[in-house]
């Protein structure tokens, strides 16, 4: 949008954030490159920090659609009736709002990306890059049920909002419904609004309790693609139709989207965070958004980022569409397909006890997680967070006759997960075993039901760790299997990043592992490769190195186990 046609663009949507009470106190927003797109860039010093405020009121919510006087009326009956949930209801916003003629958000509509580099936009061939990965499984997946929900749904729904209003550009396609999609989820945050700008009528019942003070990252972040809006104390709460449960004292956590906040883009060192100032004691604005200087003394013309949160590469290219090569917080997700344990031996009572020990079914191994491993990788970027360390609930004792395996300090997978392995893999004879420690238990107790995790211990007494290591051993394998029948090996992703132009900074990936500590750079795509090919082999490079490195560590902890006797 580097054109004439964009700078006007740009001036009317500054001329519109002006109009809309944005103050743009110590940043401009400026079109970065043909990568990221526009993004937002320091301009003159601002002693207190404060570099962009945006009024709460301009923001995309749920109750705001619900509350419009041409939205809300064809929308309350069915959000109110399950039929359709929040998220939903800015996708239709926005895709109605594109297709007025007269929108009074075109200024700011104007401005959002046409095109994106998620999956949800790959031709079938760029598809093709993304074969044997979880994310092409999952895009499949997303691409049908997101056809059903706009002819389900949105179409009809859309189609009478455009002839009550009666002035639209065009009929909708599904391609302006997969716009809206993406532009929801590449610039919802997750915004903690103050009770009383949410519920100003019932705010004195804003005392009705909150306890647990959840993860404050979430507020600097771009939305979690699992994150749920619209939540107040804990308890649900109907008003003006929004369902809303908290998790912070006075606080209401909604998605939604802010327009001027979200030309952010995302940083490893971000620059910025943003908070919101329900009283006005910090940016003269009550009830409003604004962007704060992290700290750092900011050079004029300097981008300003923020952090999306510690996303891995499958997780930025399938909401954000991008990925960073070298992403430190990269991360492997292995799970055990619920359907094969239909076909394993007496499948009904490991199905039983995975119930009773609230097994899980998949794991998230992040790379981090090598730092603790018996292959140490050595990036240790994230020295000081707790993400690389491993919970080892298995300081169990039973009966004490299991020996504490020497190697519980080196062993990088999470025991939530390993305990579901050592059930699934269970024998006859071990099965046998936590039957009777377990009514040993029941008896000892006058009856009282074993709890998750004195199951999950006896079920380590019987078994030990040599059948889940196996069975890791055996689904990495499988993994990898996956992985390379449909793209190749690591060598070959490398080679082909390379002959693209893009050999300096990386190194081939021909078993040194401590070769990515030097790749933590978030480089850019070259020239002569599309940026979804390169995505896709940037991000499946990463999964089969991350498989790779994973499977050495499961298998040397098997020998050990075996050893061990273990
Ligand atoms: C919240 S928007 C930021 C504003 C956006 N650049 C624009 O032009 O509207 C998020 C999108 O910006 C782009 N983006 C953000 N951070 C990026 C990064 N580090 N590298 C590449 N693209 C990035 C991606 O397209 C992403 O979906």
């Amino acid at each position: 949008m580097a054109s004439s046609q964009g700078d006007a663009k740009l001036e009317r949507f500054l001329q519109w954030l002006q109009v809309n009470g944005v103050e743009l106190r110590g940043c401009k927003i400026k079109y970065s490159d043909s990568d990221k797109g526009f993004g937002i860039f320091a301009a003159n010093d601002v002693s207190d920090g404060v570099l962009l405020v945006v009024p709460l009121d301009l923001a995309i919510t749920p109750m705001r659609v619900l509350q419009d006087p041409f939205f809300g009326p064809e929308c309350r009956a069915m959000f109110e009736e399950g039929d359709v949930d929040d998220r939903f209801l800015m996708v239709l916003f926005l895709t109605v709002e594109r297709l007025r003629k007269n929108s009074s958000w075109k200024p700011y509509l104007d401005m959002l990306p046409t095109t994106f580099g998620n999956p949800l936009w790959f031709t079938d061939d760029e598809l093709l890059d993304l074969k044997g990965t979880t994310l092409y499984r999952a895009t499949e997946l997303q691409k049908k049920s997101l056809r059903s929900l706009y002819d389900d749904k949105l179409k009809a729904l859309v189609d009478k909002l455009l002839t009550l209003d009666g002035d639209s550009e065009r009929d909708v396609c599904f391609e302006d419904f997969l716009w809206a999609n993406s532009v929801f989820w590449a610039r919802a945050l997750n915004i903690p609004l103050p009770y009383s700008y949410v519920f100003p009528q019932v705010e004195e019942k804003k005392n009705c309790s909150a306890s647990n003070d959840k993860s404050s990252d979430v507020s600097t972040n771009m939305v979690n693609g699992n994150a749920k809006g619209c939540q107040v104390d804990g308890v649900d709460i109907q008003v003006n139709g929004v369902t809303s449960v908290s998790n912070q004292k006075d606080t209401v956590w909604v998605e939604g989207l802010v327009p001027g906040i979200d030309f952010c883009n995302h940083g490893l060192k971000p620059a910025a965070t943003w908070e919101v100032d329900g009283t006005g004691s910090i940016t003269r604005v009550p009830f409003s958004m604004y962007l704060l200087s992290a700290g750092q003394p900011l050079e004029t013309d300097e981008e300003i980022s923020i952090s999306y949160g510690n996303k891995g590469n499958e997780e930025l290219l399938h909401l954000y569409g991008f990925v960073l090569d070298g992403n430190p917080d990269d991360y492997l997700m292995v799970h055990y397909p619920v359907q094969a344990l239909q076909s394993v031996s007496f499948s009904d009572s490991k199905a039983q006890l995975l119930e009773a020990q609230k097994a899980e079914m998949r794991c998230l191994l992040p790379r981090s997680l090598l730092d603790h491993g018996f292959f140490p990788v050595g990036i240790s970027t994230n020295e000081g967070s707790d993400k690389g360390q491993l919970n080892h609930v298995c300081s169990y004792s039973w009966s004490g006759q299991r020996k504490m395996p020497s190697y519980l300090n080196k062993l990088v997978f999470p025991e939530s997960f390993l305990t579901t392995l050592r059930t699934v893999a269970m024998k006859e004879d071990e099965l046998f075993q936590v039957s009777s420690l377990l009514e040993e238990l029941v008896t000892s107790g006058g009856g009282r039901q074993p709890s998750d995790s004195e199951v999950r211990a006896a079920i380590w007494e019987a078994c030990g760790d040599s059948g889940a290591l196996q069975m890791l051993v055996d689904l990495l394998t499988m993994r990898m299997v996956d992985l390379q029948d449909g793209s190749g090996t690591e060598d070959s992703d490398t080679n082909l990043l390379k002959n693209a132009g893009f050999s300096e900074s990386l190194n081939l990936h021909t078993g040194n592992e401590n070769d990515l500590s030097e790749e933590i750079n978030g480089l850019q795509p070259p020239q002569s490769m599309s940026r979804n090919k390169w995505s896709s082999i940037v991000y499946r490079r990463g999964q089969k190195q991350l498989t790779r490195l994973f499977l050495k560590e499961a298998e040397h902890a098997l020998q050990l186990a075996l050893d061990e006797g273990n």
